[in-house]
Formats: C-alpha cells, structure tokens, sequence
C-alpha cells in the first residue's frame, strides 16, 4: 500500500500553527497538502516510526525514553497517514489514559490535518472510548439490560452512604453494610472483573456474602455504572456482537490503533486494547489483526497499584502478531545534566537499567546540574521553592513567567499544603487535577440539580441526593434507600427516563400528590417511609422541589447560557434551602489551625469551586457553540463537564502530583522531598548509599524528567551528578531565552531585577553560622527568604515591569 509513497520532507512541529485542510486527490485514498508547511526536522528514527507502514497482523512496539518525542511521534505518523499512507481518518483510533492527553493529542492533530479532517480521528481515553461503545450499543447488543447510569466519585460516596449504614434496605431485605466507599468498591471490582468470586471476597473483607451478591443483584439491574464497568460491558458488547454477526461498524472499519502510554496498561485495559485488534475488519479476511503501534517507556510504568506492570512481555500478550520493536534514540526534552542525573542515578543505582536498555541522548545544549536542597522541615522547603521561583524570575529579567514553574508533590495532600502556603502568600496556584475541582467539592450538588432538570438517564440517583440533603432528621439514608426500593418495585422505572411520564420524576410526584392518602398497611408508599410528623418538612421540601424544577426548566426551555444556567441553580438553591449545605466547610484544608482560619479557608474554597463550575459552563459553551450539534447545551455540558479547562493563566505557579504531571513538561521543576520520618522521600533516589523501591525510583524518573531546564529536588546527595548550589542566573540568560525560543531581556531589565531581588531578601547576617561560601551557605542563603504578598503581586507584573527597561 506505501510503496508509491515518496519519502516526506521534514515533519512539522506542535506549535507551527494549523495547516490548510486536505483535499483528497484524484488517486483514491491518497490526500495532498493545499499549502507547504513550515517544517521541523523529525530525527532519522523519529522518521523511521513515522514512516512505519500499517501492515495488518503487526505490532509496532516505540519504547523510547521521557522528552524522545513518542507522542509527537505518533501524531506526526497519524497524519503522514492519512495524508500519504492512504489510510482513512474513520480507520484509526488513537487511545490514551487521561482527558489532558486526549486533549492535546487532538490539538496536535488539528494543528498538523486541520481541524475538520483531524475531527474525524477517533481519539479517546479507554473509558471514554468504552463508555461511547455502552451508551450506542448496550441497547442493541443486550436489550434487557436497563439503561446505564454512569456514577462519578462524589455520587458513588453519596450512594455508597445511602447503602452502607450499619442496617440497609436492598431489594426489600435488611441487611448489615458496615463498609467504606472506598472498600466497597474494591471488592465489587474484584468479583466483576472475575478476580473473586463472592464466597471468596466476603471472605477475604470480612462481609457478609449475601450483602454482596444483593448488592451486586441490585447495581446490575439498575444500570448503576462506575468507570470500571464501562470497559467490562464494552468488552462483552463487543464479543456479543462478532458472536451474533452483527459487527458494529466503527470497530469493524479500524485498521490501525495506536496506543499512547502503553506502559500504564492494567489488565482490563489490555483487554480491551485485544478485542478491538482482534475484532473483524473490514475489507480483510477472518482473523486478520488490525496494525497495533504502541508507545511507552518501561521506567515511566507508574500505576503498579492499580495493576500495571513495567515488564510487559509483548510477545505473550500478543502471540499471534508479528512484532517489531523500535526507539527513539534522543530526548528533545531534558538537557544532558537532567538526563544524566535522572537515568544514572534514580534507575542506574538502584539497578534498574539493564542492556536492553538503549542509551539516551540528549540534544539539548548543557545547562546547569539538578540542584539538590535540603527539606528540613515542610516550611523551610516551601520558603525555599518560593524564594527561588522569584529569584528566577527577577534575576533573569522576567524571562521565566510564574506558569513555567511546576512544583511536584507526591502525593495530594504535599500537593494541597504547598498550595495553602503559597496562597497565604499571595502566590497564585493552579492545581492540576484529574477531575475538574468543583466535582469534589459540595458544589456537586450543582450537577445533581442540573441533571434532575435535564431528566435524563441516571437522574434518578441525582433526585435521591438531593432528597438526602432535603431531608435533615435522623434516618435520612434509611429512608432514602426504602424510597428507592420503592420506586425500583413501581413500574415507572421500566418507563424510559426522560420521558414526561416516566423515571423517579413521575413517581415522587405521583407519591407526593398521594401523600397521606390512606392505604392498607402492607402497601407502602411514600406516606408509610416518612410517617413521622417531623418528616412532614421533607415531603413539603420535595413538594418545593418539584414546583422549582418545573420553574427552571421552563427558564431553560428559551435559552440555555452559562449565566443562565449559573442563575437558575442559585435560585434553586436559595429556593430549597441548600446554600446552607454549599456553606457547611468541605473538609479541614491543610495548614489551617484555628476555627476561624478553617472557616475563611472553606469559604475561599467555596468561592474557587464556584468559579471552576462557571469556567467549566463557558468552556463547554464555547466548545458547544463552536461545534452546534443537534444536542441541547446542556445535554452537552452533562456530557462533557470534566473535560479540561484550558488555563491561560500565566501568573500562577503549576502544581501538581506526579502521577497527575505525567507526559507534561516546564522549563523549571522543584521536587518536594519533606516526608513525615523528616528524611526526604527521595532519599534512597539520589543517595548513592541508599536504595529505594523500583515504584519510588520510578516515580522519583518521571518527576525529575518533566523538568527541560531547571530541576530542582528535595533532598540532600552525595552524587556528583546534582549540585547544592543554585545557578548564578545573570550568566545563564542567553542559554535560557535560546532555549525558551523567548526574546532576550535587555541588560537594563536584568540588572534592576537582580537589584530588586538583592533589595527584598537581604542576605542574615552570617556570623556564626558556619562557612560563609560553598554550598551550606548557599543554601542558607536561599533560605533566607521571607515570602510576602508584595511579592507575589510584582512578580505576576513584572513582565510588563521589566519589559519597559
Ligand atoms: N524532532 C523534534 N525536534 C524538536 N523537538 C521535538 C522533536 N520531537 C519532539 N520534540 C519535542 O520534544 C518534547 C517532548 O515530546 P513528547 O512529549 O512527545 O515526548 P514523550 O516521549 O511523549 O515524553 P514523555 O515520555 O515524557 O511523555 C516536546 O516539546 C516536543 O515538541
């Protein structure tokens, strides 16, 4: 199929702008180009995987080191593809682990195809992915099953609250549930996936085995989904339908699947990545294999706890593929001090580096050593990033912003006190999250009122939340859960949600319209669950709430805006009663000790969350008007809400969790070292005499390989490959703005940045203090600092300060 291909010019980088859409030429399935792009050289064995044909029944394997360019890799071979290869856009799938890499593969894409062509290549996280393959064919494949109804983390808790009392009601039996969400979870995932059985499990957790198997009963025949689940009825979707001959036809129509990040794969998602290449495909006869590229790096496998293995043997997971191996032999990324420090002494000392593994080159300029500091104490460590971060930036002329500076914590709460501290401060932080933040916080409660207005599929747990919240005496969860079982044995649910007289919307108003009727005392209903006269508030507040429902869906029936829909919710809230449930503080945030710093710190949360849902309205919005489907925006915005919101922001400090920075890059990187025993985590890292656990070297290689300039880590060293001292920052300009590709600032803007440093953090005095050179002082120096919202506010304007100089 490729032989009359010619070989490509150079290829063309991420940021070189969108090309001219495609048109297909006269030669059937080969595109041209309408205009000759601005080009970056792609290196010979960049090239080699670009230009890789698609052969079925192979695998093309990229392991390649962090920064060697495998994400850009595999863009560029999509689009040489579908530009040469004479493969179609609707024939490849491209799936990878999170919505921030789907994200940018799409905007990669879009800026090599054209957005209209590129909008035709599937790209999808695995669970996105899957739940597409649910929601369109569940129906076709296994009719009987009721519709899905998908419960994000928050729901499953409130859910899981509504079920796990010490005595619960499931399936008209009362049981005993004295488990934690979390647990719960695990367990069901262990018996679905196949890993338990339900003796086995009840067993092992120590819960009853009939509370499991009704419990498991009751999930399934209402449809209640969580993420997982989504892959498992994917996967039987699928083998259903080669079974019934009824091929559904985006999955018979790929030829080529690419896999990014292939080294985080668990066992499900292998599963799922195997009967999609193993599925029929169009045009080839049975049992041929759709072409497989997958990239990843062994040493960057960080999710062992959810199942994932750094050692995947390819040749036994894919018998029957012919299978070649390629890699990229430099990293664009880290500079060779990075690299060096990085590769040689997190995986090289603790023996994690073996001869298959090829060397890395970096084809960066030399920069400067990872500095290594200690982390005394969580403040001194704090007060030390700070003080650096504005050193950069003062004594470089405003050639760094805030947004180039990544702090990386290990885990969410080193993560969230870092941000406490900055913020008291002054410092801006913008967190990266996996969910967007407001899901988390009690401004959920947003999206229950919004799905009960939109009544669509799975409103019906959104009512139940909300009745939770309405319902303020002792025994709510009891009561919830019987009015559940309730609606579950009427026959409204068999009616299908959303229409006017189907779902729990139908049943609560019937049930209300009834209330206090009498009927006979086996019969129960909505009168014989809150019999009691303090229940009568309850019954009045879900009257309220039915009247308000109805008010707001008119409201949203004219016009469906952001600040349309933000308004609608604050009347409903005010309406029913729930701004005191906005109000009540989310949990203690760290750092904070007295009631009254609680009480601010919860507001300010409050007040953020509030802000992120509104971000996250307009930014659907803008996607929904940009792209107008047949759907309304809020369906759209239901659908979509967790997806990225770009930030643009430049004047705050990124910080993130490891496992939540993986694939990103910034010029400068700190490390936290603090730990509770006070040695850094990192110690068995970067201590030459210390050993760590293959799962913290990993994870301590792609902390530090995100860094492309400045990498700075806590924790002491004794290996030559890091440094104690920090850069002296006037002679490193030229090598910084070269490498940031930014204009040089003039002499006069570095020279009154450095001034205006030396002014606000005078150097202690050093007396007594050890040597005054070397090293210690260095750092003692460095240490010095006193954070302070004055500074904070010049540095997020001294671009345009120092520009003028
Ligand atoms: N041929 C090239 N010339 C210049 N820059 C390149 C080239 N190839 C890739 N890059 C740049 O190198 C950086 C790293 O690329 P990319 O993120 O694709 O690497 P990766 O191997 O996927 O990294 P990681 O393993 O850390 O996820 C990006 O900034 C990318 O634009």
């Amino acid at each position: 199929m490729l032989d009359h291909i010619d070989v490509l010019g150079p290829i063309r980088g991420p940021s070189q702008g969108p090309r001219e859409p495609l048109q297909r030429s006269p030669e059937a399935g080969t595109f041209q180009t309408l205009e000759t792009p601005r080009l970056l050289e792609a290196s010979d064995s960049q090239l080699a995987i670009i230009h890789h044909p698609p052969s079925p029944n192979e695998l093309l394997s990229v392991q390649a080191g962090p920064g060697s360019g495998k994400t850009w890799t595999l863009v560029n071979r999509v689009a040489y593809m579908v530009e040469k290869g004479g493969i179609l856009p609707e024939e490849i799938l491209i799936l990878s682990m999170t919505n921030r890499a789907v994200n940018s593969l799409r905007d990669a894409l879009a800026g090599l195809l054209g957005s209209v062509l590129a909008r035709e290549i599937e790209v999808c996280t695995f669970h996105s992915w899957c739940a597409n393959v649910v929601d369109q064919y569940e129906s076709v494949y296994f009719p009987q099953n009721p519709k899905r109804r998908l419960m994000d983390d928050l729901s499953w808790r409130n859910f899981s609250n509504i079920f796990l009392g010490k005595t619960i009601g499931i399936n008209g039996k009362t049981l005993k549930g004295n488990l934690t969400a979390f647990t719960l979870e695990r367990i069901l995932n262990e018996i679905k996936s196949g890993e338990s059985d339900i003796a086995t499990a009840s067993t092992k957790h120590n819960v009853s085995p009939e509370y499991l198997d009704e419990l498991l009963q009751f999930l399934t025949k209402n449809g209640i989904m969580r993420y997982q689940d989504f892959l498992i009825n994917a996967l039987a979707i699928m083998k259903k339908s080669v079974a019934d001959h009824n091929l559904i036809p985006r999955v018979h129509n790929y030829k080529m699947v690419l896999v990014d990040e292939f080294q985080d794969m668990h066992f499900l998602l292998m599963s799922a990545v195997k009967e999609i290449v193993h599925y029929p495909t169009e045009g080839q006869a049975q049992g041929t294999l759709k072409h497989l590229t997958l990239a990843g790096d062994k040493h960057q496998c960080i999710y062992e706890f959810l199942g994932s293995k750094p050692d995947i043997d390819l040749a036994t997971e894919f018998p029957k593929y012919h299978i070649t191996h390629k890699t990229i032999e430099e990293t664009f990324r880290l500079t060779p001090e990075i690299l060096d420090a990085s590769r040689n002494v997190a995986l090289g000392s603790n023996g994690l580096l073996n001869q298959s593994d090829v060397a890395l080159k970096s084809n960066r300029d030399p920069l400067y050593k990872p500095i290594t500091y200690d982390p005394a104490t969580r403040f001194s460590e704090y007060e030390f990033v700070l003080k650096e971060t504005s050193r950069l930036i003062l004594e470089l002329g405003g050639l760094f912003k805030l947004s180039d500076i990544l702090v990386l914590g290990r885990a969410n709460k080193d993560v969230e006190e870092f941000q406490s501290y900055a913020e008291k401060f002054g410092f801006h932080c913008n967190k990266f999250t996996l969910t967007v933040p407001w899901v988390k916080g009690k401004t959920h409660i947003f999206l229950d009122m919004l799905n009960v207005i939109h009544n669509g599929t799975g409103s019906e747990l959104n009512w139940l939340c909300l009745i939770l919240l309405l319902d303020k005496k002792v025994g709510s969860r009891l009561r919830v859960s019987k009015l559940f079982n309730l609606f579950n044995v009427s026959k409204l649910p068999q009616l299908a949600p959303g229409s006017s007289n189907g779902g729990m919307e139908a049943f609560l108003r019937e049930e209300v319209e009834n209330f206090g009727v009498s009927v006979s005392k086996k019969q129960k209903s909505l009168s014989t669950i809150y019999k009691m006269p303090e229940h009568k508030e309850t019954v009045r507040s879900l009257q309220k709430l039915l009247v308000s429902v109805d008010k707001e869906r008119q409201f949203l029936a004219h016009s469906q805006t952001p600040t349309r829909v933000l308004e609608s919710l604050s009347r409903m809230a005010v309406e029913l009663g729930l701004v005191h449930h906005l109000n009540l503080a989310d949990p203690v945030l760290h750092g904070s000790t007295t009631l009254h710093q609680q009480m601010a710190q919860a507001a300010k949360k409050l007040e953020f969350d509030i802000c992120s849902f509104f971000d996250s309205l307009c930014h659907a919005h803008e996607n929904y008007v940009s792209e107008p489907g047949s759907e309304l925006f809020l369906d759209h915005f239901l659908h979509s809400y967790n997806d990225d919101v770009p930030t643009t922001d430049d004047t705050s400090i990124n910080v993130s969790t490891v496992h939540t920075a993986k694939g990103l890059e910034f010029p400068v990187v700190f490390v936290l070292g603090t730990s509770a025993s006070h040695t850094s985590y990192w110690r068995g890292c970067v201590d030459l005499h210390a050993s760590a656990d293959p799962q913290i070297a990993r994870l301590f290689y792609v902390a530090c390989t995100r860094a492309s300039q400045f990498l700075y880590v806590g924790c002491t060293t004794n290996s030559d490959r890091f440094t104690g001292e920090v850069p002296q920052m006037a002679r490193l300009v030229p090598q910084v703005a070269g490498a940031l590709a930014r204009k040089l600032p003039s002499a006069g803007a570095v020279d009154k940045g450095t001034q205006l440093f030396a002014r606000l953090y005078q150097a202690p005095s050093t007396a007594n203090k050890g040597p005054s050179f070397g090293p210690r002082a260095n750092f003692r120096r460095a240490m010095s600092f006193r954070s302070s919202p004055l500074v904070a506010v010049l540095l997020r304007k001294i671009g345009a300060i120092l520009s003028r100089i």
